[in-house]
């Protein structure tokens, strides 16, 4: 397989998944514990493979396969699977994930369709300069709010912000770059962005370099959830992922960005 390590010349070396176990499409929750809820949304879902962070489950939607595998927490896992996903042909990739609101007037639960991502982490530094932009593909970006709206939930489009610290974010007082972490989250949130998570960055990037399309739609935690623990549900996320997974299927188009 050109461009990943394979395990034996048969599966991708994290992934565990070989080209026969995946399509066009793929859900990527960071979380393996959503994997299996996602799946339940498509058509005939079944377990794949296990290894580490990354599960994989496979269903159909409309008759393609559509996998869903998770990406763990942060950059460099989610870069990975982008890049062995890739490798075995997939070419279009959406985020589903959970994040924090950075605006005090969204409300516990509202999803977020992402535009583009700030770029306050390591791994994307890694594959281009700073001054590159982390964008969604616009297809998936359309597909993905048609469906929110769909869906009938409250939902922003924006940008987010993807960072390495979980608790950078959450408790910056706590940091010794306290001043500096506080004042770049107010610029952040002054310029725009709707929500603070950690691998969205990492997917649009690499997407980018292997002409992939990629998109994420997040679930966002209020500020005072956060502080206080409660969960909003996972639900409409879910079902607003597969139902746009369900319209690019239908327009059977392919990544404009030049073919691999
Ligand atoms: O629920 P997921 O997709 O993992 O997303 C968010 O949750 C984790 C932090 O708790 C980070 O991965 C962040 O991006
Ligand atoms: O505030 C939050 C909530 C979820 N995930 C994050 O990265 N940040």
């Amino acid at each position: 397989m050109k461009g990943i390590r394979m395990n034996n010349q048969t599966s991708a070396h994290h992934l565990h998944l070989r080209a026969d176990d995946v399509g066009r499409y793929a859900l990527l929750p960071g979380n393996p514990d959503q994997v299996a809820s996602i799946a339940a949304l498509l058509d005939d879902p079944e377990f794949v493979v296990r290894n580490r962070e990354f599960e994989t489950w496979r269903g159909t939607l409309d008759g393609e396969t559509v996998i869903v595998t998770s990406t763990g927490v942060g950059g460099p896992s989610t870069a990975l699977a982008v890049e062995e996903l890739a490798a075995l042909g997939v070419d279009t990739m959406i985020r589903v994930g959970v994040s924090g609101s950075m605006r005090p007037d969204i409300v516990n639960g509202e999803l977020a369709v992402l535009t583009a991502a700030i770029r306050d982490e390591g791994t994307t530094r890694q594959y281009l300069p700073v001054e590159f932009p982390a964008i969604a593909d616009i297809d998936v970006v359309l597909a993905l709010r048609d469906a929110a709206d769909r869906a009938g939930v409250p939902y922003r489009c924006g940008p987010a912000h993807t960072k390495d610290s979980y608790y950078g974010e959450t408790e910056p007082e706590r940091m010794p770059l306290a001043a500096t972490l506080t004042e770049r989250f107010e610029a952040w949130r002054r310029g725009g962005a709707v929500c603070s998570e950690m691998e969205t960055a990492a997917v649009f990037i690499v997407g980018s370099v292997l002409k992939v399309r990629t998109g994420a739609v997040v679930l966002m935690w209020s500020q005072d959830a956060i502080d206080d623990g409660t969960a909003p549900s996972g639900d409409p996320l879910f079902a607003t992922a597969v139902d746009a997974v369900r319209t690019l299927i239908g327009a059977n188009t392919r990544p404009a960005v030049g073919a691999r």
